[in-house]
């Protein structure tokens, strides 16, 4: 059997707690596996005396993780505390200096800094893993780096936000609104300390940011996706879109187009009938489309204290086999600055508006899609008691630009009766 490989563990929160309790638990299983036993030195977290229904016993304290992560008895740093600066970012460049193995769950991190931590760890020659940051428990950062090496990858899409995924579903179970929602979601601990990083989409994008550079090795660039969250989504284009056989998904979608690289963090419409649209609750999809392969779907856990943990562990045993390699799927340095695709590639748009109801105000409407070279695909007026008239329509695939052109000129017409959705339906 070969040497120990030593842990330093930082932060004993939901995934930290989960990956000692792992650790205590399989300690065989993992040995057998790895031909290694992995032990824990030392642990670092913000409080000292909590109970976490864990024992500490033996391992030894630091209140300073950055101090932890050079330790002498130190392999591998497990950075689980979180964070984009500070603390964790320190003590990651720390330990890379040190010489030291990273494995974080940290996507903020890594969106934000993550060219800069895979250049010093590939310039020690340290592994930098991340497994737990991008889908939890789906082994995802693993399946596009090694099971499809062999494809030229064309788009990557998903749902990596549990917790938006959990409000725009009940939403449309209960039927009631996105502030009802949110406030269960919260009241249940579903939200992060600052909702804004689930509602905003930021969370989902930070994922996204990762899975860009490794699908079409490029730079992580966070600041290149066009983000939007869930918070102006409503239980009326919840029921509208489910009478037109769609749901609204808070979608993130990456792909190569000639114009260089386009990401996008929105709500959007999926059909009702495919994998995404029938994605429920919590629950994580990513979908990833490879020249070879065709298109795959990975389904699971996204957040939680055993799945994370259990995406941490694969970590820590890839590297106990020896795995190495570089932090994105090719050398840091060989990763190409993307141009950022200005405008979206062409979709069909989910359009709901309410129309003034007098003669003339529908024709209105299409004219000005018509001038704007927006051509109507599919069209319902439902029948009303209210003077304005509810009416959905789904256009053929349009340029934002062109039916951006259209919404400009739809305001001048005075047919309508509030201001319009626009929604993108993204085939999948
Ligand atoms: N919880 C999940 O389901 C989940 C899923 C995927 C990824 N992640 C990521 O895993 C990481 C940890 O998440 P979590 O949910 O376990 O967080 P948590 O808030 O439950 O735990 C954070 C831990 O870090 C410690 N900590 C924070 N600042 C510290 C400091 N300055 N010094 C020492 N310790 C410090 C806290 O004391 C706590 O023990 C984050 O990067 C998060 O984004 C979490
Ligand atoms: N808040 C995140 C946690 C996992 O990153 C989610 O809901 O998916
Ligand atoms: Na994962």
């Amino acid at each position: 059997m070969s040497q120990p490989l030593r842990l330093g563990i930082a932060g004993l929160g939901t995934v930290g707690v989960g990956v000692v309790r792992i650790l205590r638990q399989q300690a065989a299983l993992l040995t057998a596996r790895t031909g290694a036993k992995l032990t824990i030195s030392a642990v670092s977290a913000r409080s000292k005396g909590r109970d976490r229904g864990v024992s500490l016993s033996g391992y030894a304290w630091e209140d300073d993780p950055v101090v932890l992560a050079k330790r002498d008895d130190v392999d591998v740093y497990v950075e689980l505390m979180g964070g984009e600066d500070g603390p964790a970012k320190a003590s990651v460049e720390a330990a890379i200096a040190a010489g030291k193995h990273v494995v974080t769950a940290n996507k903020a991190m890594l969106a934000l800094h993550g060219q800069a931590l895979a250049e010093a760890a590939e310039a020690t020659g340290v592994a930098l893993r991340y497994e737990a940051a991008v889908a939890g428990g789906i082994p995802v950062i693993k399946s596009l780096m090694e099971g499809l090496a062999g494809n030229e990858i064309t788009r990557v899409m998903g749902v990596m936000n549990g917790s938006c995924n959990y409000i725009l579903t009940r939403m449309e179970s209960s039927g009631k609104t996105y502030q009802d929602i949110f406030a269960e979601a919260d009241g249940l601990g579903y939200l992060e300390a600052d909702p804004q990083l689930d509602v905003g989409g930021i969370d989902a994008a930070h994922k996204l940011a990762i899975l860009s550079s490794i699908a079409f090795g490029t730079r992580v660039d966070f600041d290149g996706i066009q983000l939007e969250g869930i918070e102006r989504v409503s239980i009326d284009d919840i029921r509208a879109a489910a009478d037109m056989g769609y749901k609204i998904k808070l979608l993130g979608v990456t792909e190569k187009t000639g114009r260089g690289l386009e990401q996008r963090m929105q709500p959007c419409l999926v059909p009702d009938t495919s994998p995404l649209g029938q994605l429920e609750g919590g629950t994580n999809m990513v979908v990833i489309e490879g020249d070879a392969v065709g298109q795959i779907v990975l389904r699971g856990a996204g957040a939680g204290e055993g799945p994370t943990a259990s995406a941490v562990l694969a970590d820590i045993c890839d590297i106990a086999r020896g795995v190495r390699g570089p932090v994105f799927g090719q050398p840091a340095s060989t990763l190409e600055t993307s141009t950022r695709a200005s405008s979206q590639r062409p979709a069909a748009y989910y359009l709901r508006m309410a129309l003034v109801d007098k003669p003339g105000a529908l024709a209105k409407i299409a004219t000005v899609l018509g001038e704007a070279g927006v051509s109507i695909y599919r069209m319902r007026q439902y029948e009303h008691d209210e003077p304005s008239a509810p009416v959905l329509i789904v256009t053929h695939k349009t340029t934002r630009a062109a039916l951006d052109a259209a919404l400009d000129a739809m305001d001048g017409t005075g047919v309508l009766a509030g201001a319009p959705v626009a929604l993108r339906i993204e085939e999948v």
